[in-house]
């Protein structure tokens, strides 16, 4: 029996021995793996550094990992990564175009861009391509690479595709579809109004831009306005669940739910895109070609130029069934457009109000234009806008409006993958790519003092002065869809719809941030600015106004 004993208690001895050996060796492979990874990612800067390259200082260990506590300090915890770096660029020398940014093992290798030269040279100059730090923030939105950053020969074929769905004509041919979603989303204000309640209008606007783009790309109607709709439904929990590259709360960055909610999130997008690709193909097997470009006012849905694109490779013998492949494909292509498509331009139409609400002498401005352009029957704006949508295109003060709001709270930005071959002029300095994720930074390009007079200033002037004026921005200076082949596809819509709604809205509401009631409401010792902004910009998606834009509105005049 004793002998039993000592072999049991040898053998479970040994067996801790092994797991304990076993342990330490995965811990030392693992920490020798971190610093040998941690080596390759100092060593360039450490060359940049040594060559005086724009920087803030750098240490050969912690590389710049020390430089963004001090500046996070200064900043409400929630505000975009932007934020953080603009404000670094203000503490060192040369740093008025762009710079090195090493935040290694929280951040990939950075050469952030804040001037319009430099921005200029990066998109229109060069022809870098998407990097793939961009994959895994479009992942769980798009379910796939996607139009966004797809590179090659494969995003050249598929933005071909889509192009004819966005032209300045074919947007304007589908004011009918944005003005029957306009007035839904009045019809709601006006709700707002009655009810005399604070409200998100981040929140309701998200919900308005996802039926616009709905229309656009499934050519069906979402209403997610007013009733429960799957997709969308999922699409809006996808972005509220996004976890982002700037989270540094572990509770939030490593949720266990996370993965669940989005691949249920997922499943149900993919399974009513799957729907609609297959009772479109139908139509257009059984129809006479309802997006064939033979047929007059053809649809240029994402979805049938989708379909169409499948069918011209089918050489006359169309399968009775879309194969999973395509399915697959058009799947991610259309849940990108979904998210571009509504996120953004929801932000820029809450900033447009909030800008306006600040400056009373642009609002009286911008309806006197409209008083002008429609007439003072403001019941009438809706009929005219259908029966003429081209009177849409003579509003210059409107269009100036939004212009600053887009250059003042840019929802989005750019990057581009640096090369060896390729080196950026700034000045006398040349800066190599190599390895670099190249940020365009709009926030800082659009409100560089050195090329923008008065940056800070919302000045819709700007926009309507001669070139000889000093307001007149500067060249690349603006550079909120970017330039070159990758600019956004959307821009032409973004403009129809916020034009409408600012149409729409503008005369018969007041509407205003409550931003006071809601801090007094939801106390906090926490700072809530942004350089004096309460309305600071967060990332939620795209850039959106902070605590959704709290908001009260009320009838013009009471
Ligand atoms: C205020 C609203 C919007 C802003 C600020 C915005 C901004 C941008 C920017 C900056 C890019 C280029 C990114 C880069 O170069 O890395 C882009 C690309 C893109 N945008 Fe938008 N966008 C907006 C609205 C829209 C809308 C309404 C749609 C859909 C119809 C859309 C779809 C896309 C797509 C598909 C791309 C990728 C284009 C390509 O690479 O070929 N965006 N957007």
């Amino acid at each position: 029996m004793s002998t039993t004993f000592v072999s049991r208690y040898l053998t479970t001895s040994t067996y801790y021995q092994y797991l304990l050996a076993t342990g330490i060796a995965i811990w030392a492979t693992g920490v020798a793996y971190f610093v040998y990874k941690g080596y390759h990612a100092r060593k360039p800067f450490g060359k940049l550094y040594s060559a005086g390259m724009p920087m803030p200082e750098w240490h050969p260990i912690l590389g710049h990992l020390m430089c963004l506590p001090p500046i996070l300090k200064t900043l409400p915890g929630n505000t975009q990564q932007p934020e953080a770096f603009t404000k670094l660029a203000d503490r060192f020398d040369n740093s008025d175009g762009a710079f090195y940014l090493d935040l290694w093992p929280f951040g990939n290798p950075l050469l952030v861009i804040t001037s319009p030269p430099l921005a200029i040279q990066s998109c229109q100059q060069h022809d870098l391509v998407k990097p793939h730090v961009l994959k895994p923030f479009f992942e769980p939105l798009a379910g796939g690479d996607n139009l966004f950053t797809m590179n090659g020969s494969e995003w050249r074929r598929s933005r071909a595709l889509f192009n004819p769905g966005f032209s300045a004509n074919y947007i304007l041919g589908q004011m009918s579809h944005i003005v029957k979603e306009t007035l839904v989303y009045v019809e709601i204000l006006r709700e707002h109004a009655r009810g005399e309640k604070l409200f998100s209008l981040d929140e309701i606007t998200l919900w308005f831009t996802l039926d616009i783009i709905g229309v656009v790309t499934l050519n069906s109607r979402l209403q997610s306005q007013r009733q429960y709709n799957p997709l969308a439904s999922a699409m809006r929990s996808q972005v509220s669940w996004h976890c982002f590259d700037d989270e540094l709360n572990p509770f939030i960055r490593w949720n266990p739910m996370r993965p669940i909610v989005q691949w249920r999130n997922s499943r149900t997008m993919d399974t009513y895109i799957s729907a609609e690709l297959e009772k479109r193909y139908a139509e257009f097997l059984n129809g006479p070609g309802l997006g064939s470009p033979f047929v007059k006012n053809a649809s240029r849905s994402v979805i049938d130029l989708a379909i169409e694109g499948y069918m011209s490779q089918q050489q006359n013998n169309p399968p009775k069934t879309l194969s999973p492949e395509f399915k697959r494909w058009a799947q991610t292509q259309i849940r990108l457009f979904l998210f571009a498509g509504h996120d953004s331009t929801s932000s820029t139409i809450c900033y447009s109000f909030y800008l306006l609400s600040k400056h009373p002498d642009a609002m009286e401005k911008l309806r006197a234009e409209h008083d002008h352009v429609f007439g003072k029957d403001i019941t009438k704006t809706a009929d005219i806008l259908l029966e003429q949508p081209n009177l849409i295109n003579q509003l210059p003060y409107t269009l100036a409006v939004i212009k600053e709001a887009l250059r003042l709270f840019p929802a989005a930005s750019a990057m581009r993958g640096g090369r060896s071959d390729v080196e950026l002029y700034h000045e006398d300095i040349k800066l190599p790519t190599e390895g670099m994720n190249i940020w365009i930074l709009h926030n800082a390009v659009q409100r560089n003092t050195k090329y923008w007079k008065r940056a800070d200033e919302f000045l819709p002037e700007r926009w309507l002065v001669d070139a000889e004026d000093p307001l007149y921005p500067p060249k690349g200076g603006f550079r909120v869809f970017e330039h070159g082949p990758r600019n956004c596809i959307g821009q032409t819509l973004v403009y129809l719809d916020i034009k409408v709604v600012l149409a729409l809205t503008v005369r018969e509401f007041d509407i205003r941030d409550a931003y006071k009631e809601w801090d007094r409401l939801h106390p906090s010792e926490h700072i809530k600015t942004v350089n004096g902004e309460r309305a600071y910009q967060i990332s939620q998606g795209g850039a959106h106004p902070a605590d959704g834009f709290p908001c009260r509105v009320r009838f013009r005049g009471e």
